[in-house]
């Protein structure tokens, strides 16, 4: 990761402080401070509108969370700012570059990754196994090899960097020693852990990450939780869909509500707990 594209959380908070008020006001460039802007995204499948004109921006170096009750267009937008989708009107921003519309490896490409459940097929593959096939679109690939012949040497020197990078994610998500293990035989937060495992491998800036602690036990959550927390404090952007209320509100420092595919309301968590329209949303259910 560059220093000029990963600002520390103490970097962003200063340049809060110092830049906020000003840039608000003559309009300056905030994709530095925002490196993910969504711009009125609008998607309907048939008669039934997902994503309705949302607009919301995420702030280099936070855990910010993406909820809404069932059907509120959560999972869609991710899909339309990925490129699993392609959105009907709006545009996504990463890094300030108009990335709407591009394929998915041309977004992770740019270093915006999300997780992905491990393929059925990868099973049978063992977690090292698994971690090798990862970062097929690592950035920088394309650009390396239009201006390096591909020797041997050369490719033997690749395959030996990412094998050194694949041990200290590994050793990272403490998933070193079952790295002979086959994928299928992990439990359900070993799997969670090798999915992150993996996104990381591409050098992301940024990770979306869809329902991570589905299925996992307390202790594996709470060591996830440790190391989403860790990866962000080295300057790391999170977006987060989570049903488990408490736990976003518990870690996310930023937390946006989606309503009928439109942005109700957005804040801190104590913010988001006190508000009635939220509350109303999610039909009189405790937020
Ligand atoms: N491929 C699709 N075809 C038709 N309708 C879809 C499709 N994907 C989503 N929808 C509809 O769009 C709306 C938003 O769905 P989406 O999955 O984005 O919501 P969500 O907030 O992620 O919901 P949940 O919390 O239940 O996962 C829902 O009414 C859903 O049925």
């Amino acid at each position: 990761m560059s220093d000029a594209s990963n600002p520390s959380v103490d970097d962003v908070a200063n340049k809060v402080d110092d830049d906020a008020l000003g840039a608000f006001a003559s309009g300056v460039d905030t994709t530095e401070q925002f490196p993910l802007q969504v711009e009125g995204l609008r998607k309907s499948f048939g008669g039934i509108t997902a994503v309705d004109g949302a607009s919301f921006e995420v702030e280099a170096g936070t855990l910010t969370g993406l909820i809404g009750p069932n059907g509120a267009g959560k999972s869609t937008t991710f899909n339309l700012i990925t490129g699993m989708l392609k959105p009907d009107a709006g545009t996504v921003t990463f890094n300030g570059e108009d990335i709407t519309g591009l394929e998915p490896h041309e977004i992770a490409n740019r270093g915006m990754v999300r997780t992905f459940q491990i393929a059925r097929e990868l099973s049978d593959m063992t977690v090292l196994e698994n971690m090798m096939l990862a970062p097929k679109h690592q950035r920088g690939e394309a650009l390396w090899r239009s201006v390096t012949p591909v020797l041997r040497d050369d490719v033997r020197e690749q395959e030996e960097e990412l094998l050194e990078r694949v041990w200290e994610v590994l050793d990272f998500f403490d998933i070193d020693h079952i790295a002979h293990e086959y994928a299928g035989n992990l439990s359900g937060g070993q799997r969670k852990l090798l999915e992150m495992a993996r996104a990381l491998l591409t050098d992301p800036d940024m990770l979306l990450l869809d329902e991570p602690f589905a299925g996992v036990n307390p202790t594996l959550e709470k060591k996830l939780l440790e190391h989403v927390h860790e990866l962000r404090e080295q300057g790391y952007t999170f977006l987060l869909v989570e049903h488990d209320m408490d736990l976003i509100m518990n870690n996310c420092e930023h937390v946006i509500v989606l309503h009928q595919g439109q942005v109700l309301t957005e804040g801190t968590p104590d913010d988001i707990r006190s508000n009635e329209e939220v509350i109303e949303a999610y039909l009189g259910g405790t937020v």
